[in-house]
């Protein structure tokens, strides 16, 4: 078993590079599975999940060849094999595979996916997206089949704001006859860049990153050059963390814009921010005003941020409420963080956080966010070293995490 180190107490100084966002990246795999020729993704991020998810492309017939932070997709031998088990069971992301290969060749089974457990991630609307394209969907025993002798336009409404419901329709109507609109879709960056992707692969995609998203289907695609938008869930947490040690650091490839939420938070608590061109300095400051956070869907506060702020809270002065209206129940890291000694509530969907010193303790990370949020916790405690398990999880989202703690002057280590 794996252990992560801290011992904290330093404040993180220097700058971080900020690499490819991981949730772009396992929706940009498999929609490079629907061209028909050679994709190259520019600034992959060297994660677990892009790993098994390269794995998975080369099972469908896929060649998959890496170059420095490149990757180079050749899917011209591709088949839509039945991949019920195994490695889509590892991910949340692999139902993008049911859009891309429906889109591809009008069939797909694929498995119910896996990834961070933290509550029921249902996928109705996503087959209530395939179903309006004419595609008849059947689940057996948790395995799901989706075909349609031709994919058609159509408009969809999303009875909810599903980031995955989203990107998955725009992939499978990328290929069908004539046009979609899909109504009250999810706004997030990571769907921009995936329609960047298949609008360079010939696709006719406009209004991503709005709330009405307009397909013209083609009849093919082809390869491109791609390079994957900065992830704003690990620069959120690197501001975190630079917030909570009183450091001052510089992070670096984000584009601001796509952390305004979180900029704004850490603002109101008396953080000092600098907004650059390509880059945010955090500056701590001794004293952290307590504030109330919802997590809400994008252009709002990120819920895959709401853990690590959590952590950065128990540092601000007086009682803060977080409260999630994504996801209800994503408080799995409160039991760990008060281990720590933090003073935490959980109210329905809200953690009610009191300001105090945490202290070393042996944790369990069990969710990516949730590792994330100890990692923050543990670099502010001052006396003994906090041993976080779990550590695969926040491998799935954090890639050079200990060599990046390290150059910014953080006392971090692996252990087995
Ligand atoms: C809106 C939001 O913040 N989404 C985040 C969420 O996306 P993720 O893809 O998990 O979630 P969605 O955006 O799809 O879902 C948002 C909400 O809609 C519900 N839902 C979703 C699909 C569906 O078919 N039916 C349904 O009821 C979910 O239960 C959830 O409450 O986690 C991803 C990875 O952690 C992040 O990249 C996304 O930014
Ligand atoms: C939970 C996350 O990932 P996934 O949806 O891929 O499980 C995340 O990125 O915070």
């Amino acid at each position: 078993m794996e252990k992560l180190m801290i011992r904290g107490g330093r404040p993180l100084r220097g700058t971080v590079q900020i690499s490819g966002a991981k949730n772009s990246a396992v929706a940009l795999l498999p929609a490079s599975l629907l061209a028909e020729s050679e994709v190259v993704l520019d600034n992959l991020p060297h994660l677990s999940d892009v790993a098994v998810y390269s794995e998975i492309l080369q099972e469908l017939g896929g060649q998959v060849t890496w170059k420095g932070d490149s990757m180079v997709i050749d899917p011209s031998n591709l088949r839509s094999l039945p991949m019920p088990n195994g490695k889509v069971k590892m991910l949340r992301a692999s139902y993008y595979l049911m859009g891309a290969l429906l889109g591809r060749f009008g069939e797909a089974t694929i498995g119910l996916p896996g990834g961070c457990n933290f509550e029921p991630r249902p996928i109705d609307q996503h087959i209530k997206g395939f179903e309006a394209l004419g595609a008849v969907v059947t689940n057996d025993h948790g395995s799901i089949h989706i075909s349609a002798k031709q994919l058609r336009g159509a408009k969809i409404y999303l009875d909810v704001v599903s980031v995955g419901a989203t990107i998955n329709i725009m992939l499978a109507a990328s290929r069908a006859k004539g046009s979609t609109v899909i109504e009250n879709a999810a706004k997030e960056p990571e769907i921009i860049d995936v329609a960047t992707l298949l609008n360079a692969m010939g696709a006719k995609i406009k209004g991503a990153g709005t709330e009405t998203i307009r397909i013209e289907g083609v009849d093919s695609l082809s390869g491109c050059r791609h390079s994957i938008i900065p992830d704003r869930i690990q620069a959120a947490t690197y501001m975190m963390m630079a917030a909570a040690t009183r450091g001052d650091v510089l992070i670096d490839n984000v584009i601001p814009k796509h952390l305004e939420a979180v900029t704004a938070k850490l603002l109101e608590m008396g953080v000092h921010v600098d907004e650059l061109d390509e880059a945010i300095r955090i500056i701590g400051q001794p004293h952290y005003e307590a504030v109330d956070v919802k997590a809400l869907v994008y252009p709002g506060f990120a819920t895959d941020m709401q853990s690590p702020m959590t952590s950065l809270l128990t540092q601000a002065s007086g009682v803060s409420i977080l409260t999630d209206h994504v996801y209800s129940n994503r408080f799995k890291h409160v039991p760990e963080l008060m281990r720590m000694g933090a003073k935490i509530r959980v109210e329905t969907r809200s953690a009610i956080i009191e300001g105090g010193k945490l202290v070393a303790a042996k944790v369990r990370a069990a969710d990516l966010r949730a590792g994330a949020s100890l990692v923050v916790a543990g670099l502010t405690v001052e006396d003994g070293v906090t041993e976080i398990t779990g550590v695969e999880y926040i491998d799935r989202g954090y890639d050079h995490l200990v060599d990046n703690l390290r150059r910014l002057g953080a006392d971090v280590w692996r252990e087995h």
